[in-house]
């Protein structure tokens, strides 16, 4: 009795004792796992509330038409939009919000600073008809966009959608991928002795890709970068709406 008496606060000194190693060890590894679990729960709650996907791109591209097949499976006569359109796309167990960016030059950085922190990604929509006349002014919004920090932080999704299929004139999608690639690589010289002279270049984030090599889309991960082709009109009955690329993608990331 008496021993028992002596040896129990004994033990008890020993298991609380926070200088015991083994406790230690046993005190940090739960905290570990919770804080981790807690990040983790964080992360997945910012991820679910970012559900904004935004159309993107020059003016023509075909933006408002996509957006109100999509929606509203409708094909409209459209023109150069001022503001944005906005609407739930229904992804079976969640919706996505598609918010339609007007592509004019003077208005889309607005748009696109205001939307931006709500995206889960960003649907650049190009008329692949006038795409090799437009190709500088092309690359230079995408490599704005994809150089923007809150793109980097939240790692937004990217799906390239070559319009407007249905006409002869057409880039396929492998050969304007390939063409905005060396695009931007040469953008990316420029973009980078431009910051040198500055003095910016050591500040600022906007070299895209791997240094010494030339510029690839696949580079960019962990932002993700999909390539597809699209046909939002069917004035020709013979040439139907072809949106499934897009539609998939969507799923995809919802
Ligand atoms: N042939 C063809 N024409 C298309 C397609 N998609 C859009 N268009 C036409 O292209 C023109 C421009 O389409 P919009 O949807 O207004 O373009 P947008 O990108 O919203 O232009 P902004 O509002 O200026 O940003 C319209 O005449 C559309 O009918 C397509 O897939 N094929």
């Amino acid at each position: 009795m008496t021993t028992t008496n002596i040896r129990s606060p004994l033990i008890l000194d020993q298991l609380i004792n926070l200088y015991d190693p083994k406790i230690m060890g046993i005190v940090i590894a739960i905290l570990v796992v919770l804080i981790t679990i807690g990040l983790f729960i964080v992360w997945r709650y910012k991820k679910t509330a970012r559900k904004g996907v935004l159309l993107m791109g020059l003016s023509d591209a075909g933006k408002t038409l996509i957006y109100s097949r999509l929606l509203h499976n409708k094909f409209v006569h459209t023109h150069t939009s001022v503001k944005e359109n906005s609407g739930e796309y229904d992804c079976g167990k969640v919706s996505l919000r598609i918010i339609d960016i007007p592509g004019h030059e003077r208005l889309r950085a607005k748009f696109f600073d205001e939307y931006k922190g709500t995206a889960r990604g960003i649907v650049y929509i190009i008329d692949s008809i006038t795409f090799q006349k437009d190709i500088r002014d092309v690359a230079e919004f995408l490599y704005t966009l994809l150089s923007d920090p809150v793109v980097a932080s939240n790692r937004l999704s990217f799906l390239i959608l070559c319009n407007k299929q249905d006409q002869t004139m057409a880039k396929g999608c492998t050969v304007i991928k390939s063409l905005l690639e060396k695009e931007m690589n040469v953008l990316r010289t420029t973009k980078s002795s431009q910051l040198e002279s500055t003095g910016e270049a050591a500040t600022n984030n906007t070299f895209l890709g791997k240094k010494e090599k030339d510029f690839e889309f696949v580079h960019l991960l962990p932002i993700k970068v999909d390539f597809a082709e699209s046909s939002a009109s069917n004035v020709d009955p013979e040439k139907p709406v072809e949106l499934e690329a897009l539609e998939k993608w969507l799923i995809h990331i919802a």
